[in-house]
């Protein structure tokens, strides 16, 4: 208050001065636990400390009980111990404030606890209905996602929340080292990138203005046979900013954007969401050659996620998610090795494949075999079994592949292949794709008409192509997946807050 008032009554220039510098001691938020913990906090606390959050248990013993409680900020909260009579009302899932001390600890497991000194209940919540209750087999993976609006309760869900956010910052830190502009593109839009049908079309909106009343039309202005209005153009929900971005791409280079994505996805299975984050990333100017080409974009996308790994893997976060996965830090290890991802062709995975069917007859289900598409359980393979680690396969048969990657030169007739990749990573499969883009305006229009694609719904599109084309190139990263293969959670749905899938959601 008197700050406030300090503040109000100072010169215009000075005021100015003092409201930057002090203005977080003008309302300062309360402290969290994270840093409430952090070591310096809990040995000096010879002061009283208040502690916000929510009771995830409560352990009563005859004149002493035990809480956690967390306010989201760190893995495991804190263990307060409160005398008779002040736990009283404390739930499970209720919110309070605890005020109190560290002090050295008398039990086994921890050097200081938070003993209570007076509690102030805010929330209350009812323990016998709480869908989160602390049990020790903990609470299925469905019955979270069922409870999606309180699941970032669930010490996972948490975690996975932070990891996600301290991702991003990571990305967009390596990417601002290596000189990329993170740019936004619209997630509206009337262009199917992929090709693939799976987009989500946008009913409401703006359509044709509806035809005047008939009193209104004069004699002249319209006759039975004058035609009718053209139909609204088509709006989808993006399946993937990679058009947009390539067009930013040719003023600024190296862009990349970070944006939800939406695909009308009939798959049903723990790596699919119809509404996922895509980091997608477009560069210029690369070499002539088609292979050290696409290496240059291989090489930027290797590097974003080795860097991305090895910051996550020091955080407390990933140390838990270390303690609930086994094969995690392995993962992780291969992930952020210096050495380069394994790199082999999709007409050599075909090979690898097809030997090891050739002694395992049963080994797949899907047929193998050069001009079909690697299916989850191949890639699965060549990254698990094959290769033990993440591996780029490159240059896919061209008629599998979408209009706008650049193909091969110099191909055998029946064997034409593009300069593309996909990066695949143990336990999920693709984790990455990404291409050279076709630079010739005629080559495209030549490879739209091959699509079915019409031309005049690309114009913009070309005209990159018109003026100034570079050889260009860039990949898209399913973030959800990226999330998984950082925390070892085993399905998509798990790795956002709110999942959209097939299934009916209730939020
Ligand atoms: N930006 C990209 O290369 C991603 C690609 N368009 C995809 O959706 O797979």
């Amino acid at each position: 208050m008197l700050l406030r008032q300090l503040a109000r009554a100072q010169p215009a220039a000075s005021s100015s001065k003092l409201l930057h510098t002090s203005s977080t001691l003008l309302a300062p938020l309360p402290t969290t636990i994270a840093s409430a913990l952090k070591e310096s906090t809990v040995a000096s606390s010879t002061e009283p400390i208040t502690i916000n959050g929510w009771i995830r248990s409560c352990r009563r013993q005859k004149n002493i009980s035990f809480a956690v409680i967390n306010d989201g900020s760190s893995v495991r909260g804190i263990q307060a111990v409160l005398s008779k009579g002040l736990d009283e009302g404390l739930t499970v899932g209720c919110s309070a404030s605890l005020k109190g001390r560290f002090v050295d600890s008398p039990g086994k497991g921890q050097a200081k606890e938070f003993k209570v000194e007076q509690v102030e209940l805010l929330g209350k919540s009812d323990a016998e209905t709480y869908p989160i209750p602390n049990t020790k087999q903990g609470v299925p993976a469905t019955v979270l996602r069922r409870n999606a609006h309180l699941r970032p309760r669930a010490t996972a869900a948490a975690a996975m929340l932070r990891v996600r956010s301290k991702m991003a910052l990571a990305v967009a830190e390596h990417f601002d080292s290596e000189e990329f502009v993170r740019v936004e593109a619209p997630l509206i839009t009337s262009s199917d990138c992929e090709g693939a049908g799976e987009v989500f079309r946008v009913e409401s909106g703006p359509t044709a203005p509806p035809p005047p009343p008939p009193s209104a039309v004069s004699p002249t202005s319209s006759s039975p046979t004058s035609p009718p209005p053209p139909p609204p153009t088509p709006r989808y929900l993006t399946v993937s900013s990679q058009l947009h971005l390539e067009a930013i791409s040719s003023s600024l280079n190296r862009v990349y954007t970070f944006s939800p994505a939406f695909r009308a996805e009939k798959s049903d299975t723990a790596r699919h969401l119809q509404e996922f984050w895509m980091l997608e990333a477009e560069v210029g100017f690369l070499d002539a050659e088609n292979p050290t080409a696409l290496e240059q974009v291989m090489d930027v996308a290797e590097r974003v996620i080795r860097s991305v790994t090895r910051r996550l893997a020091q955080t407390d976060d990933i140390a838990y998610f270390k303690t609930q996965s086994p094969a995690l830090a392995a993962q992780l290890d291969g992930l952020s090795s210096p050495q380069p991802y394994a790199r082999l062709t999709y007409t050599e995975a075909v090979r690898v494949l097809e030997d090891y069917v050739s002694t395992n007859p049963s080994a797949f289900v899907h047929p193998v075999k050069w001009g079909l598409s690697l299916q989850t359980e191949h890639e699965k393979w060549l990254a698990e079994q094959h290769v033990g680690g993440p591996v780029f396969v490159t240059d896919y048969p061209t008629p599998m592949k979408p209009f706008y990657m650049l193909p091969n030169p110099g191909c055998a007739e029946g064997r034409e292949t593009t300069a593309c990749f996909d990066l695949l990573v143990p336990r999920l499969g693709e984790l990455i794709g990404g291409s050279l883009r076709e630079h010739d305006e005629g080559a495209l229009r030549e490879a739209m008409r091959r699509h079915g694609i019409k031309e005049e719904d690309y114009e913009w599109y070309l005209e990159l192509r018109r003026y100034g084309t570079t050889r260009h190139g860039g990949f898209g990263l399913g973030w959800e997946r990226l999330v998984a293969c950082l925390t070892g959670l085993e399905n998509v749905r798990d790795c956002i807050a709110f999942p959209r899938a097939t299934e009916g959601s209730r939020f």
